[in-house]
C-alpha cells in the first residue's frame, strides 16, 4: 500500500467513511472506551497484531479503560491510505473486543 501522503480531498473522503474518528494536523485521532481495563489490552493486543500484519503502527495512549489512537505516517510527515486502513482495523478491534 502507498506511503505517499494523502490529498486534503483524499483524507476528507477517507474520514467520511472513518465517522469515529477526527482530524488533528497531520494526525487522525480516535478516543473510545473499553468495558474495562483488560478488554482495553485486547482491543490493543488486536490492533498489534494487525499493525504488524500492516508494518504501520499507532501511537497509544492507555488510561483505565480509555483508550485515544492517533495515526500518522511518521515516514511521509502525514496521512497517507495506510493511516485510513489502520484506523478501519482500530474500529473492527473496538467493536469486536472493546
Ligand atoms: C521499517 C518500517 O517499515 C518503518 O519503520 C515503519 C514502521 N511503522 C510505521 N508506523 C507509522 N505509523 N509510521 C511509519 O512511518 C512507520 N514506519
Amino acid at each position: 500500500m502507498s506511503r505517499d501522503r494523502l490529498s486534503e480531498d483524499e483524507i476528507t473522503a477517507g474520514l467520511a467513511a472513518l465517522p469515529d474518528w477526527r482530524r488533528e494536523g497531520d494526525s487522525i485521532v480516535r478516543t473510545a472506551e473499553a468495558s474495562g481495563f483488560p478488554a482495553a489490552i485486547r482491543v490493543v493486543d488486536a490492533v498489534a497484531e494487525e499493525a504488524e500484519r500492516l508494518d504501520h503502527h499507532p501511537d497509544i495512549d492507555i488510561r483505565w479503560r480509555t483508550l485515544r489512537f492517533v495515526l500518522s505516517t511518521h515516514s511521509a510527515g502525514g496521512l497517507t491510505a495506510l493511516d485510513l486502513t489502520l484506523a478501519a482495523a482500530v474500529d473492527r478491534a473496538l467493536d469486536t473486543h472493546g
